[in-house]
Order: structure tokens, then C-alpha cells, then sequence
């Protein structure tokens, strides 16, 4: 587990995702089907009708098996897409195995955006999150852009049992001690690893 004290967010970014990229191939293919196994017959999952993940990028755990899954369940599944407009914000888009992706602004491939296929995140069941850092009090450190906090800003209004449900998907080498919270954080009521859950 690394320890966060003394280093600041963007030190302790830099050393998270220096960790998750020293992974090989190989370890990240066993990673993603060891999560595919903590999640797949989970009720969480099974449940869900409406689920947004994410497509890996700089050594993310890879939720791909996850994604197939919930299409061959006949569930409805959701990438994030940012929007041209305002560029800080970010919103959730239906997709269909095979569709066309392109590349955004960070490299990271996503649907072409079509506003009829849109969600609102409150509509959604299941949100399975990509991170750089997490801690077992629900932390979250993310790339840095703020994308995922923002769209989640309503749930400071709203209590914590509301929709979608939050959970972080990583490596256990993500794992922190402890991380400084701002108070613009949501909390995650889980991190799913390759090893197992993390409750927040
Ligand atoms: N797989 C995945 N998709 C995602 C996210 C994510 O974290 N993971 N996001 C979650 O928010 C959004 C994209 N957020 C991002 C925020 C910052 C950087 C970033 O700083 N990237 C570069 C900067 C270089 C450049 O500008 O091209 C970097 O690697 O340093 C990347 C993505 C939407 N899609
Ligand atoms: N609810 C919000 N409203 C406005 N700005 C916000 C909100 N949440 C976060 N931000 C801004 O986003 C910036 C990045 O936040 P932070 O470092 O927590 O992102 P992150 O969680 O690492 O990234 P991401 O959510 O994209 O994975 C902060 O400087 C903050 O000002």
C-alpha cells in the first residue's frame, strides 16, 4: 500500500500512475478477468439495468470483459463523453457492441457524440468509475480533471442512498493509506480490485 503522507496530489498522482503503467500485458489481462470474477455475478451488477464504465487508457484495470457482459445481459451500457462544449463537462452516451469510437482530447477512445442517446448520471444504476488512487474510507483521486466530481455534484444535495451506485474499479496497487479529501470529493461506496472490495 503507498503511503500518501508528505507527498502532494499531483506527487502522489504521479507515483499512482507510474504504478498502474509498470504493469505488463500479461498482468493486466489476468487483472481485468480477476475483476470480471469479483463483479460479474455480483447483485450490484446483476441488478443494474443501466451502466456506465469506462475504456482503459494509461494502465487503467481494464472493465472490457465487464462491458460484454452486461451487453450479452441485455443491459444498457454508457461511456463518458466530453462535451465541446462547455469543455469541462462530461456526460454519459449509450453504446452498441461494434460501434465506431474516435479519440478525444486526452487520447481516450469514446463514442461520437449523439445527444438522443444521452443519460442523466442520476438516471443511471451503476457507475463504474476509473481512478488513479483510492483508500478503504471511499477516496477517490482522479486524473486531475475534475470531470467525474462535477458530474456528481448533485449528490451534495441529494442523500447517499440515491442513484447510480459509485464504484471505483482498480489495481491493488492503487491503493493508498489515506487521501485528503476536498470538499468537492464524492465518495465511493466501493472500490473493486483485482483482489477484491474495498467498502467506502
Ligand atoms: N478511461 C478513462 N476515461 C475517461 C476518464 C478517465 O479517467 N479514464 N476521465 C476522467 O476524468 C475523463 C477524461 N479525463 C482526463 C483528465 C485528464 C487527463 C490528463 O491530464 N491527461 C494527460 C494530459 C495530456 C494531454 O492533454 O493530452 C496526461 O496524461 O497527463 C486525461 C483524461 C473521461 N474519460
Ligand atoms: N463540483 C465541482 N464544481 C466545479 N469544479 C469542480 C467540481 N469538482 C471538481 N472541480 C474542479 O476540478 C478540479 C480537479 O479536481 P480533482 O483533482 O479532484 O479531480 P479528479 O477527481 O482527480 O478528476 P476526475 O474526476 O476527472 O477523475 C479541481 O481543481 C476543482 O476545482
Amino acid at each position: 500500500m503507498i503511503v500518501a503522507e508528505g507527498l502532494s496530489r499531483p506527487a502522489l498522482r504521479r507515483k499512482l500512475r507510474h504504478a498502474r503503467r509498470q504493469l505488463t500485458p500479461a498482468q493486466q489481462r489476468l487483472a481485468a478477468r480477476r475483476l470480471y470474477r469479483q463483479l460479474a455475478q455480483h447483485p450490484r451488477f446483476r441488478r443494474a439495468q443501466h451502466i456506465a464504465l469506462y475504456l482503459p487508457n494509461d494502465g487503467e484495470i481494464d472493465p472490457r470483459l465487464l462491458l460484454q457482459a452486461a451487453q450479452r445481459r441485455g443491459k444498457a451500457t454508457y461511456l463518458p463523453v466530453l462535451n465541446p462544449w462547455p469543455r469541462t463537462r462530461m456526460v454519459f452516451q449509450r453504446i452498441e457492441p461494434g460501434e465506431q469510437l474516435r479519440r478525444n482530447r486526452f487520447g481516450i477512445l469514446e463514442p461520437v457524440i449523439r445527444t438522443a442517446r444521452q443519460r442523466r448520471v442520476w438516471a443511471l444504476d451503476l457507475l463504474l468509475m476509473p481512478l488513479v488512487g483510492f483508500d478503504g474510507k471511499g477516496g477517490r483521486l482522479g486524473m486531475g480533471g475534475g470531470f467525474y466530481d462535477r458530474s456528481l455534484a448533485y449528490r451534495a444535495m441529494r442523500k447517499k442512498s440515491h442513484k447510480p451506485t459509485l464504484l471505483g474499479l482498480a489495481h491493488e496497487c492503487q491503493r493508498v493509506d489515506r487521501l485528503p479529501l476536498e470538499s468537492w470529493d464524492v465518495a465511493l461506496q466501493a472500490t473493486v480490485t483485482d483482489q477484491g472490495w474495498y467498502a467506502g
